[in-house]
């Protein structure tokens, strides 16, 4: 069967899949919402979905994050920033010279399955086009997730997708960041250099924090040497062991310990928290209990006025261009797919770079598109419907059982492992 394939975004994971199509002469459209390709990594994008800020610089190392066949340049720091980034995905996209088969200015506002197993793809400007497959590649870090807390904040409240500079701690602006994932770490870093006032980071469920070096070395690049068939028991072990050399124990800088162990939460990445947490520059506090006015409660009874409040509570998977009722995912953040990527009910709907790695996203993207390009080929077969449903719920079962329960580890994969079994199918 002669394949004519979607693919609907150009961001890191969309190019790649655009690159891994046409060496596999498969015909293929890609669709990008905004002016350029880049998506979360072009900083103010004009498609409206990049959560970058200014001082961003990328928390996996360049060498784990580059594609397979495509280096970062040598006089790239270890963690580039996010202009480098760009530059990077440009130079691969006029490297592999496929810049003409993305429309740009483009969106897909509805993605329909025909009774022949096609698929209707409706664009922004009303045309309708039919495709064999879809690949989508739109991103899940764009839709801000919000808490709700009691009571009203009379200051200024941001999420962190829509945090860009550090003016807005100009002065002695007392500032509240609500979670201790890495843009609430980032955020409240950059806050507590630009004011004079308290930085306080809350959170209700903790984090440990992974330095980015260890004895001279990205972390991530130690971490390709441990093999996938080491028990969980012996992996928590080796990692903590690696902590306590890379920073001592973290209470030392008054950055609480987690109740639960190690590698049962998404790792939050800084160098520059333990010293500004360390010369009292952040402070960390429970949960909200209650908003009042300029004063915000914590749930061990203290309070603080604050002028500024930012939630960086992480986003909701969101597919706009679906009907509800054919995928919906927001509120739970759960897409049943088949290892991240197969859609079990739905025969050529693939998802790519839909994962959260314990490293970057961009070659899972890859091998994630080179498998589909051999599906598509028949190349790889894929097991019956019952198989990839049964496949899916042990994998659920599993993440329940490592990951605490929270939206934001729905899509967790360990980076090596994944990328190894990816490459075996
Ligand atoms: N430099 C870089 O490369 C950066 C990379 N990133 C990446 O972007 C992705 C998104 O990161 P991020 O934006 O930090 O989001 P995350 O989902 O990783 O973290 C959200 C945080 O908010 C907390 N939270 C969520 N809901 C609530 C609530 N209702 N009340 C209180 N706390 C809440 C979570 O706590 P709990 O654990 O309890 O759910 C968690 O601490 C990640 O993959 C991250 O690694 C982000 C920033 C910088």
């Amino acid at each position: 069967m002669e394949h004519k394939v979607c693919i609907i975004g150009a961001g890191s994971s969309g190019i790649v899949a655009c690159k891994v199509l046409q060496e596999n002469n498969i015909p293929f459209d890609c669709y990008e919402k905004g002016s350029g390709i880049g998506g979360n990594w072009r900083y103010m994008n004009d498609n409206g979905m990049s959560s970058s800020y200014r001082s961003l610089h990328i928390n996996t190392s360049k060498k784990v994050m580059a594609y397979s066949d495509f280096p970062m340049p040598e006089d790239y720091p270890d963690y580039p920033s996010h202009y480098q980034i760009m530059e990077y995905f440009e130079s691969y996209v006029n490297h592999f010279g496929f810049r003409d088969k993305i429309r740009f200015k483009t969106g897909v506002e509805r993605v329909e399955k025909l009774s022949d197993g096609s698929y209707e793809v409706t664009l922004d400007n009303g045309e309708k086009k039919i495709y064999t497959a879809v690949m989508v590649a739109s991103g899940h870090h764009w839709k801000p997730r919000y808490p709700n807390f009691e009571g009203e904040f009379n200051g200024l409240i941001l999420h962190s997708h829509d945090y860009k500079t550090p003016d807005i701690f100009q002065g002695h602006k007392n500032v509240v960041v609500v979670g201790f994932g890495n843009s609430a770490v980032d955020i409240a870093c950059e806050a507590a250099r630009t004011s004079t006032g308290k930085v306080i980071i809350s959170t209700r469920s903790g984090a440990y924090v992974l330095p980015k070096y260890i004895l001279g070395k990205p972390f991530d690049t130690l971490n390709k040497y441990s093999v996938e068939w080491l028990p969980m028991w012996f992996k928590r072990g080796l990692l903590s062991f690696c902590l306590w050399v890379a920073r001592g124990k973290q209470e030392n800088y008054g950055i609480p310990k987690p109740k639960r162990p190690l590698l049962s939460e998404h790792p939050t990445i800084s160098q520059d928290l333990f010293s500004l947490a360390g010369h009292g520059k952040v402070h960390i506090k429970p949960n909200i209990q209650k908003l009042a006015g300029d004063t915000i409660i914590f749930e061990d009874g203290s309070q603080e006025k604050a002028d500024v409040l930012i939630y960086a509570t992480g986003y909701k998977i969101a597919f706009p261009f679906f009907d509800k009722n054919f995928l919906n995912a927001e509120e739970t953040n759960e897409v049943s797919l088949y290892k991240h990527v197969i859609h079990p009910e739905h025969k050529n709907l693939f998802f790519i770079g839909l994962v959260q790695p314990l490293g970057a996203i961009m070659p899972l993207a890859e091998v994630q598109s080179e498998w589909v390009a051999r599906i598509l080929k028949g190349k790889s077969k894929l097991p019956s419907k019952e198989a990839m449903l049964a496949d899916i719920e042990s994998y659920k079962g599993k993440l329940r059982k490592r990951y605490k329960t929270s939206p934001r580890h729905t899509i967790q994969v360990d980076f090596y492992p994944y990328k190894n079994m990816i490459k075996r199918l």
